[in-house]
Formats: structure tokens, C-alpha cells, sequence
């Protein structure tokens, strides 16, 4: 029937041999709403807190334009619904994946993918890399190593960019049930370590409807951390 099915994200889709990063073209163009970039390499990846993000030929290295009507505390919640849309591909190829707050997709403790949300003027930019078939860094892991042989790139993007529109709709509408189900693939329950200024052990309990990890300290109080330039280690 016409006009039920109406996608946002990658009606437009434009693809590079070569980037210097797909976020910076993102960020930077005039493109509508839901334009993916993608890439076969890029020079410049980077992940969060300046960190580099090796990004050889063979993985998924995509950004997603976005110009949601949303307030600016909603926005860390775009990571979670891009780690989410990850998980559920993963499932697609039999692979279960945890989401680590606050950008990271595991599997079995081991990094798969990154989120990377960023924002410039109108420009919401979320940027996903999934080691498929290429070597993943050190203590990475990448789905071909997982399943034992290589997955054809295109069909896991056809399945990250239908979960992205199925989700990014869903997320339009009520961005709290996003966290909740963005929740339910957390790795809650467990002792880690928060390095920012400082450090910081406790518990990760929960996360709170702005989506900050609620830390269970030592003396029983708890203390929330705020998606920022933060990173969480396992203990
Ligand atoms: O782990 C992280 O901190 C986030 C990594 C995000 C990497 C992706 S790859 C596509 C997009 N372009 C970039 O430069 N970064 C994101």
C-alpha cells in the first residue's frame, strides 16, 4: 500500500572507495535526513575521546545523517540506538552481542563495533564501524573471525541500515522506549572501573532515563556518571 512503509534512513546512500572519515563527510555536507556514507577505508577514522579507529577494507565503516527535532539530552541516546541496531544484525548472522556502555558492541567481552554521535549545526552524524571481515585490532574481535568465514559486506549493511530506520522511527516517537529496550542488551550487574578525570569503581547498576550509568559505589551510594569523555573497563 502506498506510503506505509516509508523508510528515513538510506533512501539515499552514497559510497566511497576512500574517505578520511565518513563522519567528517557527514558532518560536513548539505544532505538530507537519513543520507548514509559509507566507505571502504577510511584514513582518519576516529572513535570517541580522540581515540584512532583502524579502518581497513573488508569491515563496515558508515555514518548516518540526522536532523531529529530532539533535545540535546536525547542525543547520547542515538549511540545506544546505533549499538542496539548493531546487536539485532548481529543476531541476523547468529552472533550474540552486548552492548558496553556507553557506544561499544562485544561479543564475549571482545569489541566488535563502535558508535560515534556527533553533531554540527543541524547535523546529527551517527557513525557505526563493525569489523566484518577485516582483521580486528588487538582484543577485538570481528564477525568473519567469530563465525569462522567471511559475510557478504553488503548483507550486513542492508540489515544495520533496516534496523537503524526501524529503530531511528521508533526512537522519533518515544525515545524512552529506545533506552528500555537499548537496556535489556546492556551489560549491567558488573564491578568496572570509570576513567575520566579520575577513576572510579563500582558497580554499573542502571542507566537513567538520560541514559547516564548509575554506579553502585562501595559504601552503597550511588553515583551517576554522565556520557561525556568517559571510558569503562570491566574488572
Ligand atoms: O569506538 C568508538 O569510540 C567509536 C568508533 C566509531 C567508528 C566509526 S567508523 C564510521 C565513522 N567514521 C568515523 O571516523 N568514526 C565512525
Amino acid at each position: 500500500m502506498l506510503g506505509l512503509n516509508t523508510s528515513i534512513i538510506g533512501k539515499v546512500v552514497i559510497y566511497y572507495r576512500e574517505v578520511t572519515s565518513t563522519n567528517e563527510v557527514a558532518k560536513l555536507g548539505n544532505f538530507e535526513e537519513g543520507t548514509v556514507i559509507v566507505a571502504d577505508t577510511q584514513t582518519m577514522g576516529h572513535g570517541r575521546i580522540g581515540r584512532r579507529w583502524e579502518s581497513p577494507p573488508g569491515g563496515l565503516w558508515m555514518s548516518v545523517v540526522l536532523h531529529p527535532r530532539i533535545s540535546t539530552e536525547d542525543l547520547p541516546k542515538l549511540s545506544f540506538l546505533g549499538a542496539l541496531a548493531v546487536v539485532r544484525t548481529l543476531s541476523e548472522f547468529s552472533i550474540q552481542g552486548k552492548i558496553k556502555w556507553p557506544n561499544d558492541v562485544l561479543v564475549d567481552y571482545k569489541k566488535i563495533a563502535g558508535i560515534l554521535v556527533e553533531k554540527r549545526g543541524d547535523n546529527v552524524v551517527l557513525g557505526v564501524g563493525l569489523n566484518v571481515n577485516n582483521e580486528a585490532p588487538e582484543n577485538a574481535t570481528s564477525m568473519a573471525e567469530i563465525l569462522g568465514t567471511s559475510v557478504p559486506l553488503i548483507e550486513v549493511f542492508r540489515a544495520l541500515v533496516t534496523n537503524l530506520d526501524e529503530l531511528y522511527k521508533m526512537f522519533l516517537s518515544s525515545p524512552a522506549s529506545l533506552l528500555e529496550m537499548a537496556k535489556k542488551e546492556m551489560i549491567l550487574g558488573v564491578p568496572v572501573r570509570i576513567i575520566g578525570d579520575g577513576e572510579i569503581e563500582g558497580i554499573a547498576e542502571d542507566i537513567d532515563e538520560l541514559g547516564r550509568l548509575i554506579l553502585r559505589l562501595s559504601d552503597g551510594s550511588l553515583k551517576k556518571i554522565v556520557y561525556g569523555d568517559v571510558s569503562l573497563r570491566f574488572l
